[in-house]
């Protein structure tokens, strides 16, 4: 079982900090969401996993063992600053790079083929990339980082600037990967995405990890929000104990209870005016991001 984990790492640029003990760990078979503010360590980290920069302190392990050169060849990467040769034949440039990684000419045609389909792009192997739409170019640069079978996956904002069906096909290829063992480690700021997609995520912020779990956990930390479709909360919320008010929205009130406080709160609102719903909220990935970057007050490390 693959598992990479990545353990106290730390980086400084200059007199700047961009990670400061980042640790987390991306099992196998599951699809993991990188997330964080611009400037908060993603592409710092995942840079230093496939060794393109390397880090200060800390140690990425893969198996239990350091990475090394060898395993590195075995991850399938796409960098932030992609990477393709902009006047090279889709089809070659593909092959070329499965050849890089020693798959014989055979097999590595036989990949670009397939990954070229799966992703949509088989009308354009004989394009040179810079011909293709930039969202088309994307596609090319995930088959890149496929075809040569790799063992993990580690993505630098896989989905930026893609239409909705490359996204669905990028989603689907990733879950395909994933379901077939593959680590699957990707950075996202489509929070909507990463909640649909993701087996667990990691909150990054100013170099470290702030929260990590499945969303489920994330939303344990959480105080209880409920919404009450009924009065106004001035009818029957002053006064209440355990209760905050967060937000009213037309008849709806969304309010904060403290544990043990719901019997007395909805008591108390239908003793107000009818109540046409009193039910749990379960905050979306956005607003559980919002709630720990802003508790960890995080975006960048200060210079
Ligand atoms: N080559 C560099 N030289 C100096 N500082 C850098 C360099 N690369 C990154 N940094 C700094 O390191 C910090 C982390 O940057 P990094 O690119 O890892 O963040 P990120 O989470 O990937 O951000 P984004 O979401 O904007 O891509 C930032 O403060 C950034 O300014």
């Amino acid at each position: 079982m693959s598992v990479l984990e990545i353990d106290r790492l730390s980086k400084s640029y200059g007199s700047r900090a961009a990670l400061t003990g980042t640790s987390f760990e991306v099992r196998a078979g599951e699809i993991f969401g990188f997330v964080g503010s611009n400037g908060a360590g993603k592409t710092t980290t995942m840079r230093i996993v496939l060794g393109v920069l390397a880090g200060d302190g800390g140690e990425v392990r893969w198996d239990g063992r350091p990475i090394d050169a060898d395993l590195r060849r075995r991850i399938g990467y796409m960098p932030e600053e992609r990477g393709l040769y902009p006047r090279m034949k889709v089809g070659e440039q593909l092959t070329y790079l499965a050849r890089l990684y020693g798959m014989d000419a055979a097999t590595a045609r036989a990949s670009m083929e397939r990954w070229t389909d799966t992703l949509g792009i088989a009308e354009r192997r004989d394009d040179e990339v810079v011909k293709l739409s930039l969202g088309n170019q994307q596609r090319v640069q995930l088959a890149a980082a496929l075809v040569h079978e790799p063992e993990l996956l580690v993505l630098d904002e896989p989905f930026s600037g893609l239409d909705p069906v490359a996204v669905d096909v990028m989603s689907e290829v990733l879950r395909e990967r994933a379901a077939a063992g593959v680590p699957v480690l990707f950075s996202s700021h489509q929070l909507e995405l990463v909640e649909r997609l993701c087996d667990r995520v990691g909150i990054i912020a100013a170099g470290r990890m702030v929260e990590v779990g499945a969303i489920d956990e994330l939303r344990r930390h959480e105080v209880p929000r409920w919404r009450v479709d009924g009065e106004p909360a001035a009818a029957w919320a002053p006064g209440l104990a355990g209760v905050r008010v967060l937000a009213e929205t037309g008849t709806t009130t969304v309010v904060e209870l403290a544990a043990g406080s719901e019997q007395a709160v909805l008591a108390a609102a239908l003793a107000a005016g009818p109540v046409r719903e009193f039910a749990l909220e379960r905050p979306s990935l956005t607003e559980l991001y919002r709630d720990v970057v802003t508790a960890s007050n995080g975006t960048e490390v200060p210079a």
